[in-house]
């Protein structure tokens, strides 16, 4: 049967670790980080978790164990070494109806902890159920390379203006297209490039004016040797987002069949200087253009100078450099 997902409040809460070892200390940092009251029981306690209970962090309890501690923990984590020991914790707050991590055995544990990513206040939980932890982790660690890391200050922003965005928009169906178009406009664009004020007001602007329009922003992408596997993460986001594609010729189909299908597609203009009026224009219209040339095409003359004078346009203008084909 799958596991019931579900984000845990252990503010203030009292959860009881038995087992003071490395893995311990995992569970035990993660479960201070969510406001828990750690009360911990081992025979030998890491030092980072002496360290921790000198902090005033948590508290050790000492002695043989006594069943009487389970009558306040909600939760037990369960991470000694010693399995016929883990087994009778785990029957016992069965008993007690407390819910119980083994961390070496699924089976016994009424919840798991799954491998974490986080953009707080947004999370991604990925649980194997027990079955690869290891899958659970790897998976993490591709995620976490391709997740926008302005997904935490954007959150952030939609949580902060939250009773603005329903005064403002009390219609379900109007609410949810102005928060794509917030999520897929320059708000984001502006939060991957530092500039909080920035976005929080072209974040208000958008809110003011009800308007569903994301407003103008250019993608500067440098499209590499032709093998679309060479692109980066942060060039493929920026073409899957583009109203506008314009167009190098010498950008090769593989790379182009990667972008939105139903973006508009034009040849740039022969001159370097025309070409960057034709995708501020775009901008200036309130679109997404994205400037698409081979190599690292942005970082050699004269197309840097006409990258450095986009930047300072009013509408945000990202770099995405490329790997520099054989011609430059
Ligand atoms: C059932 C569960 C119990 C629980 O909830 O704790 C459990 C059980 C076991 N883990 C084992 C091994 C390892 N686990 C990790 C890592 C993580 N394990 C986590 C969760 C869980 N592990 C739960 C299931 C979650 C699910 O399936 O989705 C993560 C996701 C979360 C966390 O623990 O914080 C965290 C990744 C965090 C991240 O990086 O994102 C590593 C890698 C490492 O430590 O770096 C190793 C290799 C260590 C080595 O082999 O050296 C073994 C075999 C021991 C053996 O073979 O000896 C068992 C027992 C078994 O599988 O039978
Ligand atoms: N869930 C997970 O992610 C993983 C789980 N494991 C498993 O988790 C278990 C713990 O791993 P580590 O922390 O590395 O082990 P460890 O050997 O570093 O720590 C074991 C801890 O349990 C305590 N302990 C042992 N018997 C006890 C008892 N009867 N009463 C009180 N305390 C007792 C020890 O004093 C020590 O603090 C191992 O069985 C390991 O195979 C290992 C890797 C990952």
């Amino acid at each position: 049967m799958p596991l019931y997902p579900m984000f845990v409040d252990l503010a203030g809460r009292e959860v009881l670790v038995v087992g003071g070892g490395e893995v311990a200390l995992r569970k035990i940092e993660a479960l201070l980080q969510a406001g828990a009251r750690v009360r911990v029981h081992a025979h030998e306690l890491h030092p980072q978790l002496v360290a921790l209970q000198a902090q005033g962090c948590l508290e050790r309890l000492e002695g043989d164990f006594d069943e009487a501690w389970l009558a306040q923990a909600q939760l037990l984590v369960v991470a000694t070494d010693d399995a016929g020991f883990n087994a009778r914790l785990a029957a016992l707050a069965e008993a007690r109806r407390v819910f119980v991590n083994v961390v070496d055995d699924a089976g016994l544990s009424s919840f798991q902890v799954p491998a974490v990513i986080d953009r707080a206040p947004l999370q991604l939980a990925i649980s194997s159920g027990g079955a690869a932890p290891m899958l659970a982790r790897r998976l993490r660690e591709r995620l976490e390379a391709g997740l926008d890391p302005a997904l935490g200050p954007l959150a952030r922003l939609f949580a902060r203006h939250r009773a603005a965005i329903r005064e403002r928009l009390p219609d379900l169906a109007r609410r949810r297209r102005w928060f794509d178009a917030v999520i897929d406009g320059a708000v984001p664009a502006l939060l991957r490039a530092g500039r909080e004020a920035d976005a929080e007001a072209a974040f208000l602007a958008l809110l003011e004016s009800r308007h569903p329009a994301g407003g103008g922003r250019i993608s500067l992408v440098g499209a590499g040797p032709g093998d679309p596997g060479q692109l980066s993460l942060a060039a493929l986001r920026a073409m899957n987002l583009a109203d506008v594609l314009v167009v190098d010729p010498a950008v090769s189909d593989a790379v182009l069949a990667l972008a939105r299908k139903d973006a508009a597609r034009e040849p740039v203009a022969d001159a370097p200087a025309a070409a960057g009026q034709q995708v501020r224009a775009h901008a200036a219209a309130g679109r997404h253009a994205v400037w698409l040339r081979p190599g690292d095409g942005f970082r050699v003359a004269p197309f840097d100078a006409v990258a450095a004078r986009l930047a300072q346009d009013p509408w945000p203008c990202e770099l995405h450099p490329g790997i520099a084909s054989a011609g430059g």
